[in-house]
């Protein structure tokens, strides 16, 4: 069989679409833009080019773009005292700090002072406590979008095997909490995970995010899976690819995500989504 594409760039480009319809409607009420603060400390260049699309999707969506870049150098103190400036603008509806944060940076440290109520990453201990309950508040952006994208398959999550590979905050354990509160059954894969062939061939939706390109054969892929490829890897010519060996899992899936123009679209446009919501929907009392 060879799978159907499922396209995070199309996908990712109507729901930008609705949130710039909802933004429009809500700034003709006389309600303020959402307010979207990225901070980056120093120049990681594939931060870079992630923060600047990032940039292009606000002024689309007609959101207020208030992005700091600080220089390398900026101290914890630095970073902490910009945060509670942006905690107490009421211009700013979402904050998040760019990852990686240069060594005498304490990421935990910094997520925590964000406040919750702003936190559109996700990343708060006190929003990964609301999903893990089953009362999600503000999710991560990367798991939510591929909640998203899987929704436009119309195969229900309920009772399927998945196989979530990668266990880091960002990714694997929030999807696997996105995954279990829909009632799918979920086994989640990491570096001492034996026998990880054996785990995704048994899986009717694997979900990759480990950051080695490739490292899921095509082989492995049980016929009519749905494969999920978060990964992205730059590789010496420049071009982009996943962790999955697409041309030989796209034979073997029912449903498949490419890379580029998979899962880090939808990334983005659910940040909007986030930030949207916290701007007009979200009664948020912490
Ligand atoms: N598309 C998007 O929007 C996004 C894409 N990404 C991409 O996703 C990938 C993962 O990112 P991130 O989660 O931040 O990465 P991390 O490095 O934080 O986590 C990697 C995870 O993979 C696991 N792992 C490492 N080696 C193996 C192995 N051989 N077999 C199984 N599991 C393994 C690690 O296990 P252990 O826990 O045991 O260390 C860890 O849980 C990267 O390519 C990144 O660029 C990330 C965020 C968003
Ligand atoms: N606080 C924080 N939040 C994050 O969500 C976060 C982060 N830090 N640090 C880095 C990772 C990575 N990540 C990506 C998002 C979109 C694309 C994306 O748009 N990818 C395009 C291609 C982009 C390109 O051309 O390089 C695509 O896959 O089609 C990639 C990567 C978010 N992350
Ligand atoms: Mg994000």
């Amino acid at each position: 069989m060879t799978a159907k594409i499922l396209d995070g760039k199309a996908i990712a480009a109507e729901l930008r679409e609705s949130i710039k319809q909802e933004v429009d409607k809500q700034v003709a009420l006389g309600k303020k833009a959402p307010g979207l603060a990225v901070i980056m400390v120093g120049e990681d260049p594939a931060s870079q080019v992630y923060v600047r699309n990032k940039k292009i999707a606000c002024q689309k969506a007609g959101f207020n773009d208030v992005s700091v870049v600080l220089p390398t150098d900026t101290s914890q103190e630095e970073v902490l005292a910009l945060i509670d400036k942006l905690n107490a603008d009421d211009d700013v509806h979402g904050i998040i700090v760019q990852l990686p944060v240069p060594n005498q940076i304490d990421p935990e440290e910094i997520i925590e002072r964000i406040h919750p109520c702003k936190d559109v990453d996700g990343f708060h201990p006190y929003n990964v406590g609301r999903l893990a309950t089953r009362m999600p508040q503000l999710a991560p952006c990367t798991p939510h979008g591929v909640m998203t994208m899987l929704a436009k398959t119309g195969i229900p999550l309920r009772g399927l095997n998945a196989v979530v590979v990668g266990a880091s905050n960002i990714v694997g354990v929030p999807m696997m909490l996105e995954l279990l509160n829909e009632r799918a059954t979920v086994t989640v894969c990491h570096s001492a995970t034996k026998d990880l062939a054996k785990k995704v061939s048994e899986a009717d939706l694997v979900v990759v995010g480990v950051g080695i390109p490739n490292m899921v054969k095509g082989e492995w892929i049980k016929d009519g899976a749905i494969v999920i490829d978060v990964g992205i890897n730059r590789l010496d010519d420049g071009t982009l690819c996943g962790d999955v060996e697409y041309d030989v899992a796209k034979e073997k899936a029912g449903w498949i995500t490419p890379v580029p123009g998979g899962v880090g679209p939808m990334t983005i446009a659910t940040l909007l989504e986030n930030t949207m919501q916290v701007a007009y929907h979200l009664d948020c009392k912490v």
